[in-house]
């Protein structure tokens, strides 16, 4: 599995469980195979301890190409099929449940969380010095399909203008063109939320 996607997700999924984001086998992970299909973590599967029988294959329309006995795709696996199908350049995708995404869920509005002015968003995509940048916010049901066709019909509209979107007090959603931007991406919105957080501890206003 040197080179296979399956190793790199695997190891984003160690990294990600070890920071505190992928507790109790929640969040999942998402790579390009082709133009037409991507793996996907295997739902109900512990973080910290992913390998190759942890990953399913699926297509674009969320059939089921490949998989080990017994495993199904994440849950979460029409989220993934839309950004695919919407985010052209979007190779890997990244969901994570951190406290600091979840936390932040209270402070969005009319579905959307004000990120903080930072110059930092320059990692993604915003090269201003002082960004007003809002991050989508979806809103959770337990039938992941209406989280699924709610984007479906934001991002028909637009796309956001970050490579990310929030769903409420649930988790956080990154995507990017390989495995290092869509980690990048991920640790840049985490970075805001904790500043956003933080923030609101220390009464300031951003
Ligand atoms: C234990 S977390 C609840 C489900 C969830 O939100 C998640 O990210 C993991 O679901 P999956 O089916 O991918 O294991
Ligand atoms: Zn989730």
């Amino acid at each position: 599995m040197q080179d296979d996607p399956r190793t790199h997700l695997a190891a984003a999924a160690r990294d990600f469980y070890a920071r505190g984001w992928m507790l109790g086998t929640a969040g999942n992970l998402s790579a390009r195979r082709d133009t037409d299909t991507f793996w996907i973590t295997a739902s109900g599967r512990p973080k910290d301890r992913l390998d190759a029988g942890d990953f399913v294959l699926v297509d674009l329309q969320g059939q089921v190409v490949q998989a080990p006995p017994g495993r199904q795709p994440s849950a979460e696996a029409a989220i993934h099929e839309t950004i695919y199908r919407h985010v052209p350049d979007a190779r890997v995708i990244f969901h994570v449940h951190s406290i600091e995404a979840n936390l932040c869920g209270h402070f969005a509005r009319r579905g959307r969380l004000r990120l903080p002015s930072l110059e930092m968003l320059k990692g993604l995509g915003v090269p201003d010095a002082e960004p007003h940048v809002d991050l989508p916010v979806f809103a959770n049901h337990l039938n992941v399909a209406r989280i699924a066709e709610d984007m479906d019909r934001e991002f028909t509209g637009a796309l956001p203008c970050v490579p990310g979107a929030l769903i409420h007090l649930h988790g956080v959603t990154a995507w990017g063109p390989d495995f290092l931007a869509a980690r990048h991406h991920l640790e840049l919105l985490e970075y805001c939320f904790r500043y956003l957080v933080q923030a609101k501890i220390l009464a300031i206003g951003v």
